[in-house]
């Protein structure tokens, strides 16, 4: 199969705005996406702090009663915000560090990312997920232009350099080819131009019957 015959179908499967990089990550009143920021600044500020003892317990109180607030509101997978605002870095989840991805084709796809101390292994980025963001740029670009959908079946990360924190990453995926079912994908990571971490991933097309637990709100 040709890859580069097919279309990028925007409106379809891909929002043409989302190929402009000066879509502002953080519309102004986006009121979810304050609340996915802030969760970013609690994990971040949390794993920078060395609180009492006593702060600990008067802080656990206090973030308990944020979860209560928040299990009044909790729906089911398919209506939940986190991971299917497609506009937002990340797409509103907050397990992965928040991705920009800026481009999207048929072969290709650009994205950007800083992690932070909430993310370190020990200085560097955590070599658990440098595989999450690959993971998120590939399997985007692996169901875009229309293609049927597509499970990661493996992903193999190459790690060639830390990657530092605080610092801006540039992440890129490549479409190598299709066979059948299966999807070759590529991708890798530079900090300037310096190559940190590279990765070879097979997608492979479900069945009618494994999509089951797809809905339309995980369509970009
Ligand atoms: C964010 C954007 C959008 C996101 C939009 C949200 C929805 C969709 C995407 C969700 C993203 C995820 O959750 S991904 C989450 C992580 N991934 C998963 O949970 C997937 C778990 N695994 C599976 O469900 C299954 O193993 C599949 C679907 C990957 C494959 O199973 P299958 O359908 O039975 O396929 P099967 O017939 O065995 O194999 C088909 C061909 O692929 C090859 N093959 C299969 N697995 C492998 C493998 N690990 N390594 C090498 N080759 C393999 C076989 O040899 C065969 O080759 P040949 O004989 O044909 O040559």
């Amino acid at each position: 199969m040709d890859i580069t015959q097919q279309s990028t179908m925007p409106g379809d499967i891909w929002n043409p705005d989302w190929n402009d990089p000066f879509v502002p990550t953080v519309e102004p009143n986006d009121a979810f996406a304050e609340l996915v920021s802030a969760v970013h600044e609690v994990q971040e500020a949390f794993t920078r702090a060395r609180p009492t003892p006593t702060d600990c317990a008067a802080l656990a109180t206090e973030l308990r009663a944020v979860a209560a607030k928040l299990k009044m509101f909790e729906v089911g997978e398919d209506d939940q915000l986190a991971g299917h605002r497609w506009d937002l870095a990340g797409r509103g989840q907050v397990m992965a560090p928040p991705l920009r991805i800026e481009e999207v084709t048929a072969t290709t796809a650009k994205g950007r990312v800083t992690v932070g101390r909430f993310h370190s292994g020990r200085y560097a980025m955590n070599g658990g997920v440098t595989p999450l963001i690959f993971d998120e740029i590939m399997a985007r670009l692996a169901n875009s232009a229309g293609r049927p959908w597509a499970r990661t079946a493996s992903l193999d990360v190459d790690f060639r350099a830390p990657a530092p924190l605080d610092v801006e990453l540039r992440v890129q995926a490549q479409f190598l080819r299709q066979d059948g079912r299966k999807r070759y994908m590529r991708g890798t990571m530079h900090h300037g131009d310096v190559l940190v971490a590279e990765a070879d991933g097979l997608w492979v097309e479900l069945k009618p019957e494994q999509t089951r637990n797809i809905s339309e709100r995980d369509t970009p």
